[in-house]
């Protein structure tokens, strides 16, 4: 059965002076799933990520997305087709309400650029579309707060908000708990799984129960290369996966063993 293929990577590979941090991945990205992308430290899920985006070349291979091959694209090119990857704080204006980082997001979408004397009529055009993304991420009672003054977790609420602004078809989410306490997690968890109505997500993370909560599909990357891929209960259960997180953390495999029966 030909599954609908969002994303693929053929044979994707990134040198750095010789050093393959990627070798031969062969990504596929089913439309609408959540996808997420895990492995040890130094495995290269954010060279896979900078990859996708386009922030770096690849030195062997293609990306191809939605049918087209992108590999040889600008980043903001593969943006404007709905490849949009969140979690940057810096997009995140610190002096400015939630409610203006929506506004400016959807102007900017619009085509606009924000000034400092862009007049307040102008950006009141997109006030009742910001409210609804606000209210999509739960943060309809900050909207006056200033970005910069929200909690951890919220602010990163904020950032899908402006991310959604931006209308992703498939959005890439970076460690999206990390860093976050218990009940930051368990919100940015129940958010993630709402924004992925409609659409597809592929997400770079760490903290293996969330992966267990919300990814449909799994790869494992260790050393550069694809080491095991399926479901959680499939890749959990991998030899080779128990054996690489072991390599480098005990933890880490415990916390595998955890988050399955857990
Ligand atoms: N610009 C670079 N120049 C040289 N080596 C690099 C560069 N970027 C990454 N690497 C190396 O490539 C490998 C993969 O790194 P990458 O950051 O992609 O791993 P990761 O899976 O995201 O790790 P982590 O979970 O620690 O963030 C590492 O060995 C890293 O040192």
């Amino acid at each position: 059965m030909d599954q609908d293929i969002i994303l693929e990577t053929q044979g994707l590979g990134k040198e750095f002076r010789g050093f393959a941090a990627v070798s031969d991945v062969n990504l596929k990205v089913a439309r609408g799933s959540i996808h997420a992308l895990i492995g040890p430290n130094g495995a290269g899920k954010t060279t896979v990520f900078n990859l996708l985006t386009k922030f770096l070349p690849p030195t062997h291979g293609r990306v191809i997305y939605q049918g087209e091959d992108i590999t040889a694209l600008q980043p903001a090119e593969v943006a404007l087709k709905g490849l949009i990857r969140s979690f940057q704080i810096s997009a995140v204006f610190p002096n400015m309400s939630a409610l203006d980082n929506v506004r400016v997001a959807l102007l900017r979408v619009a085509g606009g650029s924000h000034r400092f004397w862009t007049s307040n009529r102008q950006l009141d055009a997109y006030t009742d579309r910001a409210m609804t993304l606000l209210a999509d991420v739960g943060l309809t009672d900050f909207a006056q707060v200033l970005a910069g003054e929200l909690a951890y977790g919220r602010k990163r609420a904020l950032e899908i908000a402006t991310t959604l602004a931006l209308e992703p078809k498939l959005m890439l989410l970076d460690e999206p708990t990390q860093g976050m306490g218990i009940e930051d997690v368990d919100r940015v968890t129940a958010l993630i799984r709402r924004v992925a109505e409609g659409r597809t997500i592929l997400m770079v993370e760490h903290n293996l129960k969330v992966v267990a909560t919300l990814a449909d599909k799994i790869t494992v990357l260790a050393r550069g290369q694809v080491l095991s891929e399926g479901n959680y209960a499939t890749v959990s259960q991998d030899p080779r996966v128990m054996e690489a997180y072991m390599g480098v953390s005990a933890d880490e495999a415990t916390e595998l063993e955890g988050a399955h029966h857990g």
